[in-house]
């Protein structure tokens, strides 16, 4: 899968993900009114208007990205309707050739990291049938709980060709409370990161590992160490947009060649028609164009990434 994310991200020229982090008050009125004239005022009708939402967005975007991101904590507030509505976003996306990166944030002792692994990215045997519960292709993981934690993902992902990214210095503001603390004289993130790149070597794609790493927009420098840390793995970089990230804080995330880095947005690009400067010229119901118009946008500030 690695591969396949590295070869979309070369032919759209676009080191992007999208977010599909859907709120309710970001989905426009006329998606809404349809959904609760369909299945009323419920958890039902909220999925429905989440799931057209997202429909029209990946619609207005795919050809020109390599890869969405859902994150399963925006489905998951509606209960067992959100979780349908995020495998049918996960599986249209993968329809129209998208890598599906699943922002799941799991980790647990092995036993239970190895459910959530087989869940997300396995299949599961049910007498003589064999499913496949969820469908990404790559989810991330907290390493919080140590080797044994992260280990049943790795296996997983040998078996289905699938990957992990791992988190290791979050975008957030309060990340350093205990990513940055010094440990035998280096921060725990550059700990993490140097375990990333040892559990990665058995896993490894054409150029790269399939496992990578999470590091914010938000925090360059540490992104510039990191990179030198993790040659060899891909970095996940949220933070861009709504979180403050630009693309002139981006080079240090990159190799030389341009790749190794694939920047998120998801409120940046999907709530676009709510902001400026889109929102003087795309109406609720143009909210898909708008979308795509940020996608653009973004693609041309990230060129500004590798302007010396
Ligand atoms: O360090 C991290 C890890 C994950 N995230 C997730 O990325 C998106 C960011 O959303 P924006 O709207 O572009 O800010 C969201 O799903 C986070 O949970 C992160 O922000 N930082």
């Amino acid at each position: 899968m690695i591969n396949q994310l590295v070869k979309g991200i070369k032919e759209k020229d676009a080191p992007i993900v999208v977010g599909l982090d859907p709120m309710l008050s970001y989905v426009p009125k006329h998606l809404v009114k349809d959904a609760f004239a369909a299945y009323g005022e419920t958890l039902e009708g909220a999925c429905e208007a989440i799931w057209q939402f997202n429909k029209g967005i990946i619609d207005a975007t795919y050809d020109l990205i390599p890869a969405v991101k859902p994150q399963v904590a925006m489905y998951e507030q509606f209960g067992v309707e959100g979780l349908k509505a995020f495998k049918k976003t996960c599986d249209y996306a993968k329809s129209k050739g998208l890598v599906i990166i699943g922002d799941i944030k799991r980790g647990d002792i092995g036993s239970t990291s190895e459910a959530y692994a087989i869940g997300h990215l396995g299949t599961v045997k049910i007498g003589e049938h064999v499913y496949s519960p969820f469908t990404e292709d790559f989810v991330t993981v907290n390493p919080y709980l140590g080797s044994d934690g992260v280990k049943p993902f790795l296996k997983v992902c040998k078996d289905t060709d699938k990957g992990v990214f791992i988190l290791v210095k979050t975008s957030n503001p309060s990340s350093g409370e205990f990513q940055d603390r010094q440990i035998d004289g280096k921060p725990l993130y550059e700990i993490v990161a140097e375990k990333v790149a040892e559990w990665g070597e058995d896993v490894m794609g054409e150029d790269y590992s399939y496992v990578g790493a999470v590091v914010g927009a938000t925090y360059p420098e540490m992104g510039a160490a990191l990179r030198k840390i993790m040659p060899k793995n891909y970095i996940l970089v949220p933070g861009y947009g709504a979180q403050g990230g630009t693309g002139k804080d981006l080079a240090p995330f990159f190799n030389e060649d341009g790749l190794g880095a694939i920047v998120n947005s998801s409120r940046g690009i999907i709530c676009a028609y709510q902001k400026d400067p889109y929102k003087e010229k795309f109406s609720s119901v143009d909210y898909a164009d708008a979308s795509r118009q940020a996608v653009l946008d973004m693609k041309e500030d990230l060129k500004n990434a590798f302007v010396k």
